[in-house]
């Protein structure tokens, strides 16, 4: 959806500026951070980044367009300018402005934690649709619009694209919107501009102290989110996990009125307990209100417990039958890339999964060991330019629960990938292992050598379709990978 044209003065009117210059008459027709991709009539917003700052790059921005520039510094140009504190957190307020501030026109559902945000947005999406409302998604996997994908590159877009795709939400008439919000999102003001509705938090554990440095940090950026649910929308409902030692302060923290939900605390609003997790999924029993609920939802794991009981809430808090949000989520065939098995005849399990934390990975290793009659294979690296702390964490718990391990590359990006391994090794004892540089020969590796009821775990890229090698991404898909190394031994 094209975003409505608007005078530069009537933004102004709008958010907290520190001054002008210039003909503040000028129309804005859209908005862009980058100026390679502004276009006639744009505001161009100068963000000063962690590589380079934007407002080098005003002549090109004006060179393809530019009518008004968002700026912390005035600059020594004859272009209407805008000077704010921050344009990180200036160009959502600015972008809702320009798409109609699309949020106050849907529910706005923000997902947060370290682990189990995607997953818990497509059963949102589900439990939603199966109530006949169109429902829109923004996070890892990309974009979906009642049900048509639409690629993104983060887990949270950049603030410009988030209003454009909430403004698009709108236009095509979706009422439930459900949106990742991760912790560089918080920090960095993607979600500027946004009216949340409700809050989810799944967990906090080790992950991105390369951005955050301390765990204090990362859990502040966290809060955000919560404390952020005020506004012309109501009710406001935060949903916090209560197992979390993170639960007090995040509920402290809430603006909104809380609701828990756990498995281990007595005390929470909504708790699992008769808990079964089986090779194919879990099943267990929500109490809540004096109610109960029996659940089925075909992902294995005890973690698995957590992502459906958040999501159950938010569909019961909503107003729906709990037996309507059950059926909802026993419909869930899965998630691509979460505990995702590739079939191709084999007599031993393949199952490829985006654990890409330490917590994450430590979960999902247990699961595949609890069912697994032979031995667990595990094929997973960490990434490049991405907290390296977790590295040895990772080599540790996976080292720890499987029988055999093979360390490989996930993503190096700008590293070289074999220093990335010898982080990860420092971590591994206790287990035969061998380090494969080449990912396509770690899983050929683990194929080769599975035998009958044996479990190959590849970990850390799960949906993803490509490796990044530098700055350059190639293909690479772990469950193709799997199928081609299957189909050369012989399955189909
Ligand atoms: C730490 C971080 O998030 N950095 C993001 C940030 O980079 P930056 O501020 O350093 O940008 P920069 O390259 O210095 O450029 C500054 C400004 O100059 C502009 N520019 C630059 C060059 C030019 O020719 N013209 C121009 O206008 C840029 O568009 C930008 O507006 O803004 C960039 C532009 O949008 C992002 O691409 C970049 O994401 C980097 C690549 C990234 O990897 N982010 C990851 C860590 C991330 O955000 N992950 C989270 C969490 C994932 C999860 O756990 O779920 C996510 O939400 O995806
Ligand atoms: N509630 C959970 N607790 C711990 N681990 C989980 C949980 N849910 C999922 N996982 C593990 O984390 C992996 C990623 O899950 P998911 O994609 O839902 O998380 P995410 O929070 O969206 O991740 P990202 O930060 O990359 O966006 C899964 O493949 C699984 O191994
Ligand atoms: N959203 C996470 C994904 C990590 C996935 C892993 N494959 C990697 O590249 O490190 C991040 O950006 O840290
Ligand atoms: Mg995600």
């Amino acid at each position: 959806m094209p975003a409505v044209p608007k005078s530069l003065s009537e933004i102004i009117q709008e958010i907290e500026v520190l001054g002008s210059s210039g003909d503040t008459g000028v129309v804005i027709k859209g908005m862009a951070m980058d100026s390679r991709r502004v276009e006639e009539g744009d505001l161009y917003a100068c963000v000063p980044g962690f590589k380079v700052d934007g407002h080098d790059y005003v002549a090109a921005a004006v060179a393809a367009g530019a009518s008004a520039l968002v700026v912390e510094r005035f600059l020594p140009l004859d272009v209407p300018q805008v000077k704010v504190v921050s344009v990180r957190q200036a160009m959502g307020a600015i972008a809702a402005i320009l798409y109609d501030r699309p949020s106050e026109r849907l529910e706005l559902i923000g997902v947060t934690g370290t682990n189990g945000k995607t997953t818990i947005t497509y059963l949102i999406e589900k439990i939603a649709a199966k109530q006949k409302q169109k429902v829109g998604i923004i996070g890892t996997l990309g974009a979906r619009i009642d049900g048509r994908d639409i690629p993104g590159e983060r887990t949270t877009p950049e603030a410009i694209e988030v209003q454009k795709l909430l403004g698009a939400m709108v236009a095509e008439k979706v009422s439930v919107a459900v949106m990742e919000v991760s912790s560089h999102a918080l920090d960095l003001g993607r979600v500027a501009g946004c009216e949340f509705d409700v809050g989810i938090f799944t967990n906090l554990t080790q992950d991105h102290l390369d951005y955050h440095k301390t765990m204090e940090e990362y859990l502040n950026a966290k809060a955000k989110l919560f404390s952020s649910l005020k506004g012309k929308k109501q009710p406001k409902l935060s949903i916090l996990n209560g197992d979390d030692p993170a639960f007090l302060k995040l509920n402290n923290a809430s603006s909104a009125p809380v609701v828990s939900y756990g498995i281990h605390n007595q005390e929470v609003n909504y708790r699992a307990e008769k808990v079964q997790v089986t090779s194919d999924g879990v099943r267990f029993t929500i109490q809540f209100k004096g109610d109960s609920q029996e659940i089925w939802y075909a992902t294995p794991g005890f973690f698995s417990v957590y992502n459906a009981l958040a999501a159950f809430v938010w569909g019961v808090e909503r107003g729906y039958t709990p037996k309507s949000v059950a059926e909802a989520l026993a419909e869930i065939p899965g998630v691509p890339g979460r505990f995702e098995s590739v079939r191709s005849g084999q007599p031993f399990q393949v199952i490829v999964d985006y654990a890409h934390t330490p917590d994450g990975l430590e979960n999902v290793v247990r699961t595949a060991r609890d069912f697994t009659q032979g031995r667990l294979i595990t094929v997973f690296g960490c990434g490049g330019d991405r907290d390296r702390g977790k590295r040895p964490l990772m080599g540790k718990v996976a080292s720890e629960g499987s029988d055999f391990l093979i360390v490989t590359s996930d993503n190096p990006r700008t590293e070289d990938p074999e220093l990335i391994i010898q982080e990860v090794l420092q971590g591994v004892s206790k287990v035969d292992y061998v380090a494969l540089t080449d990912r396509r020969e770690a899983i050929e590796k683990a194929c080769g050598m599975a035998k009958p009821g044996d479990t190959i775990l590849i970990a850390g890229k799960g949906h993803e379709t490509y490796q990044i090698f530098g700055t350059e991404v190639h293909p690479f898909d772990d469950r193709e990978v799997a199928r081609e190394s299957l189909r050369r031994l012989g399955y189909v």
